[in-house]
């Protein structure tokens, strides 16, 4: 049996903030603003993980009202979320994210945020496909105020 789920996720770009995609620390002028530390696509593999087990989405389960998930690790709210999913009884089949952003460039670093990816759901690179996208210069990404991610999950029950 297979469950799919997705995940949309946006965080503001700001001054004084480190840029932490993917659970990569990114070298950028500026860095994501969140109560977390704000890892965009984390985020959104995060509520497309608890989207395909019927378990809401990453704000139920680590309120940005909880002093606890200030500056959180959002590799370790991934990890918890994984331990959710597992407890159900799934395993990863494989993820396609897209990242939107109109910079910095995350050619270079697409290699280690799949491997990143993939050793937090358990599985192997090629389970993972992760790609980015700039919107032309259109809208709030394309005037570099912010970035997006996007995420499709397919489980396959153990
Ligand atoms: N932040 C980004 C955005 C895009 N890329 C890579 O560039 C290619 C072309 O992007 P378009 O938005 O013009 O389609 C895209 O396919 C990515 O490979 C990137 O590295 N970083
Ligand atoms: C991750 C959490 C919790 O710290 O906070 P943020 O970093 O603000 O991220 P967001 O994607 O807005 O929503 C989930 C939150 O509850």
């Amino acid at each position: 049996m297979f469950r799919i789920g997705q995940g949309f996720d946006v965080h503001q770009l700001t001054e004084g903030r480190p840029l932490i995609i993917g659970g990569v620390t990114i070298p950028y002028e500026k860095g994501l603003l969140g109560h977390s530390d704000a890892d965009v696509l984390l985020h959104t593999i995060a509520d497309a993980c608890l989207g395909a087990v019927g378990e809401g989405d990453i704000g139920r389960h680590f309120p940005d009202t909880d002093p606890d998930f200030k500056d959180a690790d959002s590799a370790k709210l991934l990890e918890e979320v994984w331990r959710i999913v597992k407890e159900k009884g799934y395993r990863l089949g494989n993820v396609d994210c897209t990242i939107i952003a109109q910079k910095p460039k995350m050619a270079p670093y697409i290699e280690p945020i799949t491997k990143r990816v993939a050793e937090l759901l358990e599985g192997n690179a090629d389970q993972v496909n992760v790609k980015a996208t700039t919107t032309e210069k259109l809208g709030f990404t394309g005037r570099g105020e912010g970035i997006a991610a996007q995420a499709v999950i397919l489980l396959e029950k153990i």
